[in-house]
């Protein structure tokens, strides 16, 4: 066995590239990368990926964790992968949005003892919540911290498809600009336009506000649930426009999706992926769309049908997308069974990258980058922060934070977190207390 004993901050972190005695016994052991901190810690919480900062392993030590991080050269780790993490002693586990947290692992992790996970993510499609139900298991996600930071890369993802900006750059790295034309790389202005935003809630809201604010866009949403505080920022908007001798903006509250997609000249998809929202943006709908529309994804990739997404972009050249997020593609999929499988069984969605549809990396009018929407470095620290304080929180029997939407108190690194899981998705059906802090 190969160790390496670093002293690291105040605590001993050690690395080293065999299975610990944990992981030896666990039933599909392989040779892994961990990194420990605090190894005389009582309660082990593994993180399946280093994750950015050091204040969420801090939290956890100082709370007497020993803190196990893989940090195996594998992007995406497998359900044995993680069995092996877990190991037969395991009180609580942080995970990514990549891995299939199934009936397989929250068994596992149940007979190691853990009744802790948490997703560094708000979106939890990759979670059956019911296995975790059954197995006794809280499940936490991250919401709050990465709002304004996706809604900025869909704003980003907006303004660089209507102004063809990645195509540009191109171009000019070929070496191919002699010089200014009048039809060089004519774009789209924002200004007056329509921006229809799907899913309307932390993240579509955020973005709606920095495109009606920023570009002077009308709104037209639609959601299950009406975005009361969103339509009051855009009436006081338009009212303050109107005073100004400016043209006001306005907002409508679309009856179906079908409207918005009609309307739009910008449409920014974020709901959740479920069985509600897989393949919303169909071959039906696409063809519903203006021809010069621009189309943003930046919630999860099976919202959109890839397939008619890239056979669309070929037949409507002045149409454009900028995409955050993927569909798996069968052919070079690591899973083989067809999505409809997935959908008549509903569990969960575990996997939608990082394959690219045949065609769409091709596709000039099409914009491509790896799921960075919520990679800034504010936000990522946040998401493991709050990721470890879930998984702390029920370690210690702590209640449940009031209100997830509001975790601010969570992320100030200058005091101590409350005394509570700042996001527990199955609080309610495990029964969990709720902080009245
Ligand atoms: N690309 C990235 O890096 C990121 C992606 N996301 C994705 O964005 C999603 C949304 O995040 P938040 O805004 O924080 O969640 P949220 O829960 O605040 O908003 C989701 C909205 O979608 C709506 N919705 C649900 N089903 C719908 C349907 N069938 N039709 C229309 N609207 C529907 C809900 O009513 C809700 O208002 C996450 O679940 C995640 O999948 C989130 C963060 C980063
Ligand atoms: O939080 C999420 O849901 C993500 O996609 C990660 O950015």
């Amino acid at each position: 066995m190969h160790i390496n004993k670093t002293e690291h901050l105040k605590f001993e972190r050690l690395r080293f590239f065999l299975p610990t005695p944990e992981l030896l016994l666990a039933s599909m052991a392989k040779p892994v990368s961990i990194e420990v901190w605090n190894p005389s810690g009582k309660y082990r919480v593994v993180s399946t990926k280093p994750m950015p900062g050091t204040r969420w392993i801090d939290l956890l030590v100082q709370q007497d964790c020993r803190v196990e991080i893989c940090t195996q050269k594998k992007t995406i780790l497998s359900v044995e992968d993680i069995i092996a993490l877990i190991g037969d002693k395991c009180d609580g586990v942080i995970g990514q949005l990549t891995e299939d947290w199934g009936e397989t692992l929250f068994s596992a992790l149940s007979r190691a003892g853990g009744r802790a996970f948490s997703n560094m993510a708000v979106g939890y499609n990759n979670v059956d919540v019911n296995a975790a139900n059954k197995y006794g298991v809280a499940v936490g996600n991250t919401p709050g911290v990465l709002t304004e930071t996706t809604a900025e890369l869909a704003a980003s993802l907006s303004l660089s498809a209507a102004r063809r900006i990645v195509e540009a750059d191109e171009f000019m790295r070929a070496g191919l600009y002699d010089g200014w034309l009048p039809h060089l790389f004519v774009g789209n202005l924002l200004r007056g336009q329509t921006v229809g935003v799907i899913g309307a809630g932390r993240i579509g809201s955020a973005y709606a506000r920095m495109m009606v604010e920023g570009f002077k866009m009308n709104l037209i949403y639609y959601d299950l649930y009406q975005a009361t505080r969103l339509e009051k920022f855009v009436t006081a908007y338009g009212q303050f426009l109107k005073a100004s001798g400016e043209q006001p903006v306005t907002w409508k509250r679309a009856a179906s999706m079908d409207e918005v997609l009609r309307e739009a000249d910008v449409i920014s998809l974020h709901p959740i992926l479920d069985k509600t929202t897989y393949h919303l943006v169909n071959k039906e709908r696409l063809s519903m769309m203006k021809k010069e529309a621009i189309l943003i994804n930046c919630s999860r990739g099976p919202v959109i049908d890839e397939v008619a997404l890239v056979a669309h972009l070929k037949e409507n050249p002045m149409f454009r997308v900028g995409l955050d997020v993927f569909e798996v593609t069968k052919q070079n999929s690591p899973f083989t069974f067809p999505s409809s499988f997935i959908i008549q069984l509903s569990i969960h969605f575990f996997q939608d990258e990082p394959y690219m549809k045949p065609g769409l990396a091709e596709m000039k009018n099409a914009i491509v980058v790896p799921h960075i929407a919520s990679a800034s470095k504010w936000t990522r620290e946040g998401m493991a922060t709050l990721a470890a304080l879930n998984v702390l929180g029920k370690i210690k029997g702590y209640p449940v934070w009031h209100d997830p939407n509001k975790v601010e108190p969570f992320l100030n690194e200058n005091s101590l977190p409350p005394a509570a899981s700042p996001s527990i998705v199955n609080a309610k059906a495990l029964g969990l207390p709720v902080s009245k802090l």
